[in-house]
């Protein structure tokens, strides 16, 4: 479980987040929502190392990692998604894919050419498979700039998991996709939180609330409230901040 505790972060005299206290439950679909400049973004760049807290802590699985930098986490597996997804254009699918792969640490320190062979074809092997569980197993030799808005909110998932993550934070990962490709990532990933936590930032909470365990909204830095999606909406604090 990561667990966010009396987080404060700052930019200039603008406090982004503000005393933020709240769990990310493991196997759980954890949303989080709130008004724009709410703070969310700012709490997945602090939970990936990219920004470290003026105060308070986080920690994984009762370890501190609040000042680890983002590869410490990513090899802790806390894997993360950006809302501009990062690709590279002029490579193929099946390339990006082995881009993202985690080469295991034996590997890199032995650099025989025998054992990366190895480890590229498990690679391979890996991607093709979840290339086919999201729809793109056909994908695979299509170069990325190719891909429509939708297949490439897919591919950021896609290597997302290649490096095998216990969390994965996935920033706004349906916007601007049509509803029927944004189900069937939220059930890709309903289907994933058998084995694996997410915490989700999502505007769209027409489709995200029906696939979350629970919510955690943000106003203003801090969190007014923790709730179950059927009952978020009704909430009194959520109305009067968010909707
Ligand atoms: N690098 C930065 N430098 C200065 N201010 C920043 C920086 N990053 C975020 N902010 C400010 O911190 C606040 C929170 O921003 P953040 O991006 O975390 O909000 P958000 O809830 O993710 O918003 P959105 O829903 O629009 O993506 C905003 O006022 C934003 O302008």
């Amino acid at each position: 479980m990561i667990q966010i505790s009396d987080v404060t972060k700052s930019f200039g005299g603008n406090k982004a987040v503000d005393g933020a206290t709240f769990d990310v439950e493991p196997n759980k679909v954890n949303l989080l929502i709130g008004a724009n400049g709410s703070g969310k973004t700012t709490i997945i760049n602090m939970i990936s190392g990219l920004l470290h807290p003026d105060s308070g802590s986080i920690t994984d699985e009762g370890a501190d990692i609040t000042h680890y930098t983002p590869d410490r986490i990513y090899h802790r597996g806390i894997m993360r998604t950006f809302q501009t997804p990062r690709l590279f254009a002029e490579l193929s699918v099946m390339e990006n894919m082995l881009m993202a792969a985690k080469i295991d640490e034996s590997f890199r320190h032995a650099l025989l050419p025998s054992k990366w062979s190895a480890a590229q074809r498990e690679a391979r092997k890996k991607a093709t498979e979840i290339l086919e569980s999201l729809g793109m197993g056909e994908l695979g030799g299509s170069l990325a700039y190719n891909l429509s808005g939708g297949q490439i909110k897919l591919l950021e998932l896609a290597k997302g998991l290649m490096a095998r993550p216990r969390t994965i934070l996935l920033d706004e990962p349906i916007a601007g996709i049509a509803p029927a490709l944004a189900h069937k990532i939220f059930k890709t990933i309903r289907g994933l939180a058998a084995s694996m936590t997410f915490l989700i930032v999502e505007h769209r909470l027409d489709i995200a609330l029906g696939y979350s365990d629970r919510v955690i909204v943000l106003d203003d830095g801090r969190v007014i409230a923790v709730d179950a999606p059927d009952h978020v909406l009704s909430n009194e604090k959520v109305v009067e901040s968010y909707l």
